[in-house]
């Protein structure tokens, strides 16, 4: 018979306050960074992370009780670093569900970012542009998501809340920061994107595999502008323990609800799209770090 320790390990709970709080303190020894932002770097986006300057690299296997990354294009450390100045830690590569994490485990470093002092939360995804309007290389601003795997029943803030980190009955709307969203906006206009920049509706599926037809049929009726397998579990968690989220999409391919397609979405070009748009997505990352890291100041 499944015991309930089972069940606590079975869905990524044994994660508890002290065993984060464990990780925390080994990375506040390893770094003399503090800093107020956190990074996660998505698929093909990882190159980002070259651009920090003083950085001390930590590699999840050395972290204790850390998984590691299984994704090609997802190098698997943390790095504690200055983007443009302004100290960051930064996730150069992520955890996913289909890599057979469970979802509060995937979703486990935001927690850690929490408890190393960070306020603010920059999640970044690769997604298929499910928009007609969407070409791929656009960035489409996170306004809202869809969780669908929480209507499913499988959320990573399930099992017993630790109040410490926030209220059993977290509150989702403007899980994403409308501000920084303006801000994100301004910027684009800024450094002359915005033509390619949009704001939508994100979906994350559990994958790993990409969408039928008639999936995406469906996924247009209900609102979905872009479609992914990541953070919406990552800013769920973050909105929990209190933290300021920004996210967007790099749209790396098109989500087409037809059957008659020449082209069908591939991992290896979704990477090679990110390696293509490095400068203009870390312009516009450096960009927004900077704005938070002023308006922290104030
Ligand atoms: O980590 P992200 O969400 O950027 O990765 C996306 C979803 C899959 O992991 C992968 C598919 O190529 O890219
Ligand atoms: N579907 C799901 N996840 C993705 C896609 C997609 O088309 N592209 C990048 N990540």
């Amino acid at each position: 018979m499944t015991s309930f320790n089972d069940c606590k390990l079975n869905f990524g709970r044994m994660y508890t306050y002290d065993i984060l709080q464990e990780i925390a303190n080994h990375l506040l020894e390893r770094t003399q960074l503090r800093p107020k932002i956190g990074i996660i770097l998505g698929t093909g986006l990882g190159s980002l992370a070259n651009q920090l300057t003083d950085a001390d690299y930590i590699d999840y296997q050395t972290i204790p009780h850390f998984p590691v990354s299984t994704v090609e294009g997802h190098v698997g450390r943390l790095i504690f670093g200055f983007l443009k100045g302004v100290p960051v830690m930064c996730m150069q590569g992520r955890f996913h569900y289909y890599e057979g994490y469970p979802l509060a485990k995937c979703s486990m470093p935001v927690r850690v970012m929490k408890l190393v002092g960070c306020t603010h939360l920059i999640a970044t995804n690769a997604a298929g542009g499910l928009n007609p309007e969407y070409k791929v290389g656009d960035i489409m601003l996170m306004k809202d998501h869809i969780n669908i795997m929480g209507f499913a029943g499988n959320n990573p803030l399930q099992g017993p809340n630790d109040s410490r980190f926030g209220p059993r009955f977290p509150n989702m709307v403007n899980a994403y920061d409308w501000k920084l969203l303006k801000k994100a906006k301004e910027i684009g206009k800024d450094i002359g994107i915005e033509n390619d920049l949009h704001e939508g509706v994100y979906i994350c599926l559990g994958g790993p595999n990409f969408e039928t037809v008639a999936e995406l049929k469906m996924l247009r009726i209900w609102g979905v502008d872009a479609v992914g397998m990541s953070t919406v579990h990552e800013v769920t968690t973050a909105v929990h323990c209190g933290m300021t989220c920004f996210a967007f999409s790099l749209i790396t391919n098109l989500c087409v609800p037809s059957y008659d397609l020449e082209e069908t979405p591939c991992h290896d070009d979704i990477v090679g799209i990110g390696k293509r748009r490095e400068s203009t997505l870390t312009d516009l990352v450096a960009r927004m770090v900077k704005h938070i890291h002023t308006e922290l100041k104030q």
